[in-house]
């Protein structure tokens, strides 16, 4: 399928999408958010696809959500379209694990947008932001309150009262980020990454993904249940009886993704 504002391309067995629209910084309009969310929801119905990376350019990841486009809103023009909802739950139903590459610019709703995959991996180039306050607004992609959890209450005030950007050292210091490379590496790293979990079990991939998201939204008496049940649930897969195998038989396990 041909985009306008996202490339996209399977690489092995991971579905890479390119943020592209340069002009903007990759700014976050409804059609680059759409195409988005139409092509992660391809790739999530995709069998040949174990693992999904999203990037940008090196200038930028995304500038945030389009300001031009959102100027002129009234509130209840933001009110009635619930503005930013509809993608945010597409992406946030996307079972396969999601990688975020991130370069240059994550900005407001940049910064959202990679907080909303399952981990992020940035170069040395990488800035992070939530400056949503210079613009008389405050996050409205779930930034105040993933930003926080990520990086803890202290640091996200900071970030997102003052509107100060966070380099990459910072962010990997914060847990923002799981890794950095520096910037003529980061998708060769991140592909071997995503690489790498493609190779699992997808189901049992997708539960650990379950499991970890789990941990956001629940106690820890649930949460720890939840992991249990799924982790009971795992012994039903055919790829639980290969994978365990594999180990006793000293060899690789070939998972039948089911
Ligand atoms: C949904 C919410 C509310 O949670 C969150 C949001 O996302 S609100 C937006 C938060 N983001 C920002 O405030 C960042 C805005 N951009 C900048 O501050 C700067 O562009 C920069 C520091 C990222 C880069 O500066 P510079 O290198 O000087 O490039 P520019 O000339 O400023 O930008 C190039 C080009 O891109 C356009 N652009 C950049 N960001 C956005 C944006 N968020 N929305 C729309 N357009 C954006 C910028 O206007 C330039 O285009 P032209 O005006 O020259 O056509």
């Amino acid at each position: 399928m041909a985009y306008a504002t996202i490339l996209t391309e399977i690489r092995g067995a991971v579905g890479l999408i390119t943020l592209n629209r340069p002009q903007a910084l990759n700014a976050l309009n409804a059609e680059l958010l759409g195409e988005l969310c139409s092509a992660l929801e391809a790739f999530d119905g995709d069998e040949a696809v174990g693992c999904i990376v999203v990037t940008g350019s090196t200038k930028a990841f995304a500038a945030g959500a389009d300001i031009k486009e959102m100027a002129p809103q009234s509130y209840m023009d933001m009110y009635k379209a619930d503005f930013f909802a509809e993608p945010h739950d597409r992406i946030t139903a996307i079972r396969k694990p999601i990688v975020a590459a991130v370069s240059g610019y994550a900005l407001g709703g940049g910064c959202e947008l990679a907080m909303l995959f399952d981990f992020i991996i940035a170069s040395d180039t990488a800035k992070f932001g939530q400056p949503e306050i210079n613009l008389g607004v405050i996050p409205g992609i779930g930034g105040s309150q993933r930003l926080t959890r990520f990086v803890g209450k202290s640091k996200a005030m900071d970030m997102c009262l003052t509107g100060r950007m966070m380099d990459a050292a910072e962010a990997e210091r914060s847990g923002l980020v799981s890794r950095v490379f520096p910037v003529a590496d980061l998708l060769a790293e991140v592909l071997k990454i995503a690489d790498t979990i493609a190779e699992k079990s997808q189901p049992i991939a997708r539960m650990a993904k379950q499991a970890v998201n789990r941990s956001y939204e629940t106690t820890l008496a649930e949460g720890v249940l939840f992991e249990r049940r799924l982790f009971h649930s795992a012994f039903a897969t055919e790829d639980q009886k290969e994978g365990m195998a594999a180990f006793v038989e000293k060899r690789k396990p070939a998972f039948k993704q089911r």
